[in-house]
């Protein structure tokens, strides 16, 4: 083979330089310096060493975590297992160890979920409007979600146009989709009607003597707690009518009736009595006003009559259904099917249109009971041209109708409704108090108004004034006034 005896060979130049650069390369070799490979080399071998330690440092923690959360559940578990034998004041079973564990855990957990709420006045107020809405306590991973749909149109508000904006109405559907999700998850529930005579009555009457004070609070508590798992279940599945007081109910006249209904609080170790033995007897259909001084107990009762709130002792009939024995899944069950409510602030879900709001009532809707349509609601409170508009684009009256027309969707038995002008002017204010009105005449509803105002009272068949944590009077009038004649002053 012959060589190719064209090619050039390197100049002088070229061959001095190259031998230059060799020569640079052992002097720094033999200063110590590093070539360009070593370095790499270097820097390879210090990241895998790196990433040694770290692994072994992530290993660590997690096993720390471990250790903590361990020590954080033995402490639940002691905790709940004391607190329940305080109750109980005798060795308790296994089984009911793990139950109380399992309360103490979620209560564990509602804490943290409410300060996460406090801490962010934006997560505070969709968790409250979605737990209003639910009616039932929400799970971390759906107020997780609802505030990230909160954050996410808090952002588009700013460049929003159309109330139709693509992404929009995906969250809304998120949302609607995982309070139908809620609603489903309950149907295997099903709402019993339950005919007067078919209903069974008992009497509870071996009721202990109990002390005074928070001992004797205790005692109640656990009383209730026992008479709760035995009956709650027949009052709500067989329309069992069960009362604990000498007095035996007429569930047929009054859609409530309570009976020496008392509810204090525990303040250290003092009880705080708030209401003092309530006994009042409600007609079916009645519009019915609370008025009464400032911490007299006005919603405390609301509360305790809508099965917000449970009483410390006393029978609580409410259609029939003694609420005071109800357990609190019962109870939220009960509220679904028969009450809706509206609140002084509106509560309506920001990201979702009046239709929508008022379509999150509907799924949690008695569909047994036939009520009126979204489009015929949004027709009776004056609203049709506002039914696509959300809750920033409407006056505080116009919220206020929407949060009318949710609780009217539910189609409720009795419509519970605690200030609910005490937000709006004097002309939004009558308009709302029209429609309950209206409601009450046409629907037959019930309805519950808790009020400041006793010019208020004047539209109402049935007045009630709570003094002191007692019922001072309950006045009938048989010519309620018309919302627009009353004084607003
Ligand atoms: N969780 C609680 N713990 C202790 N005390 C409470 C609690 N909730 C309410 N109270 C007290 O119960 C009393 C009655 O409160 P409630 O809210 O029922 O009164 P009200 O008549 O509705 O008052 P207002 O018209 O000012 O709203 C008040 O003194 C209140 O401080």
């Amino acid at each position: 083979m012959s060589k190719d005896v064209n090619k050039k060979l390197p100049s002088k130049e070229e061959v001095l330089s190259q031998y230059k650069d060799v020569l640079e390369r052992n002097k720094a070799h033999a200063r110590g310096e590093k070539s360009k490979g070593e370095i790499e080399a270097n820097e390879q071998a210090l990241a895998k060493q790196k990433a040694k330690e770290d692994a072994r440092l992530a290993k660590k923690t997690k096993k720390a975590k471990r250790k903590e959360e361990t020590l954080i559940t033995n402490t639940l578990d002691q905790s709940a297992g004391e607190k329940l034998s305080v109750i109980e004041e005798k060795p308790l079973t296994r089984k009911q160890i793990k139950k109380a564990q399992k309360e103490e855990l979620k209560a564990q957990k509602e804490t943290q979920k409410e300060d996460a709420l406090i801490k962010n006045t934006l997560d505070q107020s969709v968790g409250e409007k979605l737990s209003v809405i639910e009616e039932k306590p929400l799970s971390r991973k759906q107020i997780k979600k609802a505030q990230k749909e909160e954050l996410k149109h808090v952002k588009e508000e700013t460049i929003m146009t159309s109330p139709f904006v693509d992404g929009e109405v995906e969250s809304n559907r998120t949302i609607i989709a995982s309070i139908e999700k809620i609603n489903y998850d309950n149907e295997s529930e099903t709402f019993e009607e339950f005919k007067s005579e078919d209903r069974k009555y008992t009497s509870i009457d071996n009721t202990p003597g109990f002390d005074k004070g928070v001992k004797g609070l205790k005692q109640k508590q656990k009383f209730q707690y026992q008479l709760t798992n035995k009956y709650s279940k027949r009052i709500l599945s067989d329309g069992e009518i069960v009362f604990t007081k000498d007095h035996k109910p007429n569930t047929e006249k009054h859609i409530i009736e309570l009976k020496d209904v008392r509810k204090s609080y525990q303040t250290g170790d003092l009880e705080t009595p708030i209401l003092k033995g309530i006994d009042i007897k409600l007609d079916k259909g009645d519009f019915i006003v609370i008025l009464g001084p400032s911490g007299s107990g006005k919603t405390t009762f609301l509360n305790v009559i809508s099965g917000l709130d449970k009483t410390t002792e006393g029978d609580v009939f409410v259609l029939g259904s003694n609420l005071s024995l109800l357990k609190d899944s019962h109870l939220t069950k009960f509220r679904r099917k028969n009450v809706g409510f509206i609140f002084q602030q509106y509560n309506l879900l920001t990201n979702l249109t009046s239709k929508e709001n008022a379509e999150v009532g509907q799924n949690l809707a008695n569909k047994k009971k036939k009520g009126m349509t979204i489009e015929e609601i949004f027709e009776t409170i004056g609203m049709k041209e506002q039914i696509n508009k959300y809750p920033h684009q409407m006056s505080g009256g116009q919220q206020q109708r929407v949060s009318i027309a949710r609780a009217l969707a539910k189609n409720p038995e009795i419509l519970f409704a605690d200030e609910p002008t005490g937000a709006l002017d004097e002309e939004m204010g009558r308009k709302v108090l029209e429609i309950l009105v209206k409601v009450n005449r046409e629907q037959k509803t019930t309805i519950v108004v808790v009020t400041h105002n006793p010019n208020i009272a004047k539209i109402a068949n049935t007045v009630i004034h709570i003094k002191n944590g007692l019922i001072d009077s309950l006045e009938k009038n048989s010519n309620p006034a018309d919302p627009q004649s009353i004084d607003w002053s």
